[in-house]
């Protein structure tokens, strides 16, 4: 009995247990004698992480901590969120989907769903869970992990990345979370011809045995965990808006790539707009790489320009897109119906047949915002940015590509080419820059700023939907918080402060759903019931 709670990571103290809890439990004789405090455990700890060199060293090292103690492990981590966001997070989590075979030494508490067995859904889901009541799944089937595309099974690091980011940022209780991977097959040749390979070894399987599959999953979840909070993350382009549209009407549900980003980026430019003291609807918006996250951010701004007011003719007016074809044109037969709404058409310019780049576009259409999540490194070039510089004052870039090694552009470069005018956030966490005696703070474009948070007050309120109303209650509530006037600024909240703007986040948005009427119970006091929810390390 005692080693079933050693072993269990939910329950675990290791060295903290009691005298008398070992006694109870029949612990006794399997832990040195020394009863340690949490913070010995954490000091103990953290100096074992400062002796591994390399952050994959580093990630493995805390995976260990997570896989044995839960409270340890985020008492941890919240004492160094700056420091181990990038380690335990994106970009270290790529290296780990990419080598998951390799490094695998335990499945961390996820579900496995393989399309090949629809009917062990439920006892997975069961097995999975282990009595713990569920608040919160992210599920992936790993089709589009971050920029680095089709990684099947070993995606299920992305659903377990994502989950501790809410713990630690939002106080989610990781007893009550499930990551989740649907493995529906890949189209990754070198994952099909490794024989190291976990997953089903043969391609995706689409169309109506996929969203079947999907479907029974939803369904499973839904009936087993009541007032779940369903959360999809790194979806394929062709998927992941078709299951967003299907599902947002009817259960609380959240896709990440396409809302997250979408309020990350909006929260980014209205925090822009405070700084350079311009108007969001004066603004020309340019998407490089019009997938699932260019174009969830690009209709959540053109939402919000229609809530200050433009009509919607006037407002698709001042949005572009750019993908692998060049600008958007409305008689492209490939088109993605969340492409349509913003392809533009040929009779609009004198030059549409040279539009087939994003130099060509920027020197024709010349946009004051440029947002990329094409995950094709350096694309904003200096000639971009500079003739970006020539027409705008403050221009927008925000290269949001990850991991690091697919960004558009870094932030040092945008600087240095705008001579220090450009307003820049990234995918991942960058340094300072230093440039002509300003220190420069670069915001961190990243859906984790808002997505614990946002699950945080979908949560708390018990609210059944999550809908654009709270959605963009979220951003705004995020696109306040920077300091203006400051010389060099960032456009966004800085990292170290995530629990604070994350209470904030829930607020805003735990406030929307009860005015919306939206709540499965009556919420008294929304502050409270957010600090009624929050879970904090400790024994
Ligand atoms: N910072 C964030 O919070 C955040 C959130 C979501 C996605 N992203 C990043 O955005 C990138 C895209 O993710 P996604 O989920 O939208 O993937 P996706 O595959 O749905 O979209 C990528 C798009 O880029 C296009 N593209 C490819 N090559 C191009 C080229 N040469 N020129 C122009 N467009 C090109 C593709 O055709 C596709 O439409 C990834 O690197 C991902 O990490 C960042
Ligand atoms: O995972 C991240 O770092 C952000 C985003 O969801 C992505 O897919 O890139
Ligand atoms: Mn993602």
């Amino acid at each position: 009995m005692g080693i079933n709670i050693i072993n269990d990571p939910f329950k675990n103290k290791g060295t903290a247990f009691t005298a008398q809890e070992r006694k109870e439990l029949g612990l006794e004789g399997l832990l040195p004698p020394y009863v340690q405090t949490l913070d010995e455990q954490v000091k103990r700890v953290y100096a074992q992480f400062q002796t591994k060199t390399s952050n994959l060293e580093k990630r493995l090292f805390l995976m260990e901590i997570f896989n044995e103690n839960r409270t340890l492990f985020f008492k941890l981590f919240s004492q160094h969120v700056v420091e181990f966001m990038p380690i335990v997070y994106d970009p270290t989590i790529a290296d780990t989907i990419e080598n998951y075979s390799e490094l695998f030494v335990d499945p961390q508490n996820a579900t496995f769903l393989s399309i090949d067995e629809p009917d062990a859904i439920e006892n997975s889901l069961r097995n999975a869970a282990n009595g713990r009541k569920i608040r919160l799944i992210v599920v992936t089937d790993a089709e589009g992990i971050l920029g680095i595309g089709d990684w099947g099974t070993n995606g299920v690091d992305i659903a377990v990345g994502k989950l501790m980011v809410y713990t630690v940022a939002a106080g989610i209780d990781p007893s009550q979370v499930l990551p989740v991977v649907l493995d529906t097959g890949t189209n990754n040749e070198k994952l099909l011809k490794d024989p190291l390979y976990f997953g089903n070894h043969h391609k995706r399987v689409t169309g109506a045995k996929y969203y079947d599959f999907v479907d029974r999953f939803v369904d499973t979840a839904e009936k087993l965990f009541p007032n779940l909070y369903l959360h999809f993350e790194d979806f394929g382009r062709d998927n992941a808006a078709n299951l967003l549209n299907k599902y947002k009407n009817q259960i609380t549900t959240f896709n990440d790539d396409i809302q997250g980003t979408g309020i990350i980026v909006l929260a980014g430019i209205l925090g822009a707009m405070n700084i350079s003291k311009q108007k969001m609807t004066n603004q020309t918006y340019l998407c490089f790489g019009a997938g699932t996250a260019g174009a969830g951010i690009t209709k959540r701004i053109y939402d919000e320009f229609l809530q200050q007011g433009l009509t919607p003719s006037e407002a698709r007016k001042h949005f572009y897109m750019v993908d692998k074809q060049g600008l958007l044109f409305d008689d492209d037969p490939t088109l993605t119906p969340e492409q349509k709404p913003f392809a533009r058409t040929r009779d609009e310019f004198k030059n549409a047949a040279e539009l087939t780049n994003l130099e060509m576009v920027v020197k024709t259409i010349h946009p004051t915002i440029l947002v990329g999540t094409s995950t094709q490194p350096g694309a904003f070039t200096e000639t971009i940015v500079k003739e970006m510089a020539a027409h705008t004052e403050r221009p927008i870039i925000f290269p949001l590509s990850n991991p690091t090694k697919l960004a558009e552009a870094k932030a040092a470069d945008l600087l240095k080419w705008s001579n220090g005018q450009a307003l820049v956030a990234t995918g991942i966490p960058v340094e300072d820059v230093d440039f002509n005696g300003t220190k420069y703070q670069i915001g961190q474009a990243n859906n984790a700023l808002v997505y614990p948070g946002l699950g945080l007050g979908v949560i708390a309120s018990t609210a059944k939907l999550l809908n654009d109303e709270m959605i963009s209650a979220a951003a705004h509530s995020l696109g306040g918080i920077v300091d203006p006037d400051k010389p060099g600024a960032a456009v966004l909240p800085p990292v170290s402060k995530l629990n604070v703007f994350s209470t904030t986040v829930a607020k805003a948005v735990a406030n929307s759903a009860v005015k919306q009427n939206l709540t499965r119970s009556k919420i008294a006091d929304v502050d409270v019931a957010i600090e009624n929810t929050k879970w904090t390390p400790h024994y």
